[in-house]
């Protein structure tokens, strides 16, 4: 069942606020959709225990999106404590206030609950279950939150190591790019371990607009997956109209403000499109991820024998654009795939 901020969170005694501190409010939601009805308290101070003393928040992964989070997190007040593969990318965040750890594992041991945004399912894997991992610090009474966008097996596996330690697991990928992460305004889309949910439900509200529980483990990496593969193909089909439009003579920053006025206009058309029509492709979201979730999403439709013949020939696409040295521009870069083409 889904549920949105408006949800009152059960918040753990572990983690019950302190009633002087309040979080910087955001206006709570009006989603259309919303399932739960009633409103929740003003989130207050989830970074203190029922003692006073601060909840430790661990963040692992500090990329374009790590970043962010994180630093949101702590101009919230909360106690942050950082690692990343690259350390200088810590720097940033140690200077606004995180303590640093060398190791997942040492961020986990003394954090009551850890988030960790990493790339793909192989180093979301490794710092969880890996070799200093943070399964190997991380126990009983602890969380771990991994908002990477992973696919249900690796989640799943995840998910297996950390509760062998007696820990509580909540996947939480997140819809939203490098702007909404900045904002405050991802939506995060969980499943796992409801009393962790909970728990982080106002660690949540500072990082992004809305947030869903889905479930068991492997609905909100299922969710995520289709939601990128929908974008992936959304994106190829715009680049594919921009140079048609140009090619017939039209003004491809007319199109753009055609699209925008009607049925089939997106957020994601007006951001990227006048950048696209100047072959310009500053990264918020890496072409490389955007294939990798392409990827996850074919293999999902495969597991249940459905056809996606769209989001296929999309994939194709983002893998020659990965061919001509594109992977770490922004995914509407998937354009010049096409250009290439013609
Ligand atoms: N950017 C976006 O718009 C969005 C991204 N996402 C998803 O969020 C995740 C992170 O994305 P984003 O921040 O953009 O990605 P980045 O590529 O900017 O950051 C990736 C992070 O993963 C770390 N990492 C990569 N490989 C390893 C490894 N083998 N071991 C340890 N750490 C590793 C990187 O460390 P290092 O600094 O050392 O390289 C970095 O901290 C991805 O799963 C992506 O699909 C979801 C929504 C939006
Ligand atoms: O995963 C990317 C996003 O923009 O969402």
């Amino acid at each position: 069942m889904a549920m949105c901020s408006s949800f009152c969170p059960h918040i753990p005694n572990s983690l019950r606020q302190k009633p002087s501190f309040s979080f910087p409010r955001k206006p709570l939601f009006s989603l259309s959709f919303k399932v739960f009805s009633f409103q929740a308290p003003a989130p207050t101070n989830a970074s203190t225990k029922a003692d006073g003393s601060p909840t430790r928040v661990g963040f692992l992964g500090l990329g374009i999106m790590g970043t962010p989070m994180a630093q949101n997190l702590i101009k919230a007040g909360c106690d942050v404590t950082v690692w990343n593969r690259t350390k200088s990318k810590c720097d940033p965040l140690i200077s606004l206030g995180a303590k640093y750890k060398p190791s997942a594992e040492e961020v986990a041991a003394y954090c009551d609950v850890t988030f960790a945004m990493l790339a793909d399912p192989e180093s979301a894997l490794d710092v969880a279950c890996g070799k200093h991992g943070a399964a190997s610090g991380i126990g009983p009474g602890k969380g771990y939150v991994d908002v990477s966008t992973v696919d249900v097996a690796t989640s799943k596996l995840i998910n297996g190591h950390i509760k062998a330690t007696g820990a509580s697991f909540l996947e939480a990928p997140v819809s939203g790019s490098k702007k909404p992460a900045e904002d405050g305004q991802l939506i995060f889309l969980t499943a796992g371990d409801k009393s962790l949910y909970d728990t982080v439900a106002p660690l949540l509200d500072i990082m992004g607009k809305s947030r869903f529980y889905l479930g068991d483990v492997g609905n909100g990496a299922a969710m995520k997956l289709v939601v990128n593969m929908i974008m992936g193909s959304m994106m190829a089909s715009f680049s594919e109209g921009l140079i048609l439009s140009e090619k017939v003579g039209l003004d491809p920053d007319v199109l753009v403000e055609v699209i925008a006025q009607g049925a089939i206009s997106a957020p994601m058309y007006k951001l990227k499109g006048p950048s696209m029509t100047k072959s310009l492709y500053p990264t918020a979201f890496p072409l490389k991820h955007q294939q990798k979730d392409l990827r996850l999403a074919l293999g999902l439709a495969e597991s249940v024998s459905q056809s996606t013949p769209i989001a296929a020939a999309a994939n194709e696409l983002y893998k020659v654009a990965k061919t001509y040295g594109l992977s770490d521009h922004d995914f509407s870069a998937v354009i010049e795939a096409l250009k290439a083409k013609q």
